[in-house]
């Protein structure tokens, strides 16, 4: 089934108010929709929805709708305060503040007057767009941190990202001297792989805290061994959800959360992601498998522009053997400030053989090049976890960097000051490029340019002319 439009199902004669148009939409929904597995979509274009139109749509469509919303950001009078004010705690509300956040992004305008209403939600929206604040101040409107039990959970894919969420969480949830000799504080416990799991078996048996961000392995094992109880968790966020689909013993995790461990009606569940293939599958199985209400509904942001606009991507063809200089020649000659270089992942082959990975032969080559510009780190899986937050940590403090990854730093990782990214070696998918290219432009309300180049050979042009298809961007050739 075709997008319809919103004209094309509100006639123009009827008033738009809850009351009128209510029955209206649901009439010309289900009248368009006989076959729930073809779900609807309406497109808001040309006009910015402002939150109660937003709240309004939500309540007025049927189950399972899709709401996918086009709307142009600088015509946005709302404040965070004001979509938040009466939701999240004063306190919180003065910390978004604080730290810069005060008008917010289209993900966060559109998605928060749906999540504070109660509703199960689909985030999906390009990546840098800020799905981390909108869910979290959907946690801090719905905890109590007078209850000593553990009331949300964050399920991350990567230790990495675990790490950054907890600390933006930890961030919010500071509360004034004053405050914190009143009531008590909300307490943030990251469960993450390779953590010192003993501590936390205490920590939790002691005093639960009141956000868990977890692995889903870390998570599962403190379930199973019942250390962790969800029976008072009211808000589930899945983040990176279609990362878990990469494999089958993830899947069967988040089934057993969402079915077993915890129930579909006592919690608010919320999936986020940049990419979600064949959403509108997706959520008709959300609503089958009963891991969402049947109501849930799927924000999705600039359906027709899955990049951020304001990166643009180049290619260098070259020879297998050139690769290493011509990613020195382009580092040279870009100058950046700030840059992430993704290599594959070492094949076990190759390990197997006894070679040497491509990450460390690149960071060596690097460093033997004497580049004045920036420290060179490296993250990838096989360095033990405390290195791998160790380097991450540099990076984010010393603002200068050369970070030479793995797809590790691909999902999630936040580093706002890159402006550059070489795809060393070309990604597998559309969606791994995608999520590589989004490590950069993370500054919602800046013009700043930044630019994603990939080193390939002759024969991946063809490659990445399918991911330029699928993800709707154009690369220009680059010729040194
Ligand atoms: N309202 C806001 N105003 C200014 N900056 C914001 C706002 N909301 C979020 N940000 C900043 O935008 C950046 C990206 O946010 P975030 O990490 O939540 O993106 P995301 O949508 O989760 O991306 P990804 O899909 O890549 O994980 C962060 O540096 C964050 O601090």
């Amino acid at each position: 089934m075709g997008t319809l439009s919103a004209t094309q199902l509100l006639s123009p004669s009827l008033t738009l108010s809850p009351e009128t148009a209510s029955p209206a939409a649901r009439f010309l929904f289900q009248s368009r929709n006989p076959n729930p597995r073809a779900l609807p979509s309406i497109i808001i274009t040309n006009r910015a929805p402002c939150p109660l139109s937003k709240l309004w749509l939500s309540q007025a469509l049927p189950n399972s709708a899709s709401v996918s919303i086009e709307a142009n950001p600088q015509k946005n009078a709302s404040t965070l305060r004001e979509l938040c004010q009466g939701h999240v705690p004063e306190h919180v509300l003065r910390r978004v503040e604080e730290v810069g956040y005060v008008r917010p992004t289209n993900v966060q305008l559109q998605a928060l007057p749906i999540l504070f209403s109660g509703r199960d939600c689909i985030l999906h929206a390009q990546t840098g767009s800020g799905k981390t604040l909108a869910y979290l101040l959907l946690i801090f409107s719905v905890i109590n941190t007078q209850r000593s039990a553990v009331q949300a959970v964050i399920v991350v894919p990567t230790r990495e990202l675990g790490m950054q969420v907890t600390r933006v969480a930890r961030m919010l949830a500071a509360k004034p001297m004053e405050l914190e000799l009143e009531q008590r504080s909300c307490t943030v416990m990251a469960l993450l792989d390779g953590g010192m799991l003993r501590r936390h078996k205490s920590w939790l048996k002691a005093e639960p805290p009141t956000i868990v961000v977890a692995t889903m392995r870390s998570l599962c094992q403190m379930l199973e061994k019942q250390i962790l109880k969800l029976e008072s968790m009211s808000v589930l966020i899945i983040d990176e959800v279609d990362f878990m689909f990469n494999s089958s013993k993830e899947v069967s995790s988040l089934r057993k959360l969402l079915t077993s461990y915890s129930s579909l009606n006592e919690r608010q569940t919320v999936f986020a992601s940049a990419s979600i293939p064949q959403h509108r599958r997706f959520l008709y199985d959300c609503i089958q498998q009963k891991w969402t209400k049947s109501d849930v509904v799927h924000v999705h942001v600039n359906p027709i522009q899955p990049m951020p606009s304001c990166v643009h991507h180049r290619f260098v063809i070259c020879g297998k053997n050139r690769k290493h200089q011509v990613l020195l020649s382009l580092v040279e000659s870009d100058a950046p400030k700030s840059s992430i270089t993704f290599v594959s992942e070492q094949s076990e082959k190759s390990k197997k053989a006894g070679n040497a990975p491509s990450t460390t032969l690149l960071v060596d080559f690097l460093k033997a090049s004497h580049l004045v510009c920036s420290d060179i780190h490296l993250l990838e899986e096989d360095t033990n976890f405390n290195l791998r937050a160790a380097s991450l940590s540099e990076v984010r403090q010393g603002g200068n960097y050369l970070l030479v990854a793995t797809d590790i730093a691909a999902r999630g990782v936040d580093l706002p000051e890159t402006t550059h990214i070489y795809n060393f070696d070309l990604p597998r998918t559309a969606v791994d490029y995608l999520h590589r290219a989004g490590r950069t432009g993370r500054k919602p309300f800046s013009d700043d340019k930044c630019i994603v180049t990939n080193i390939i050979l002759s024969e991946e042009r063809f490659v990445l002319q399918r991911y330029e298809n699928e993800l709707l961007f154009k690369c220009e050739e680059l010729i040194l």
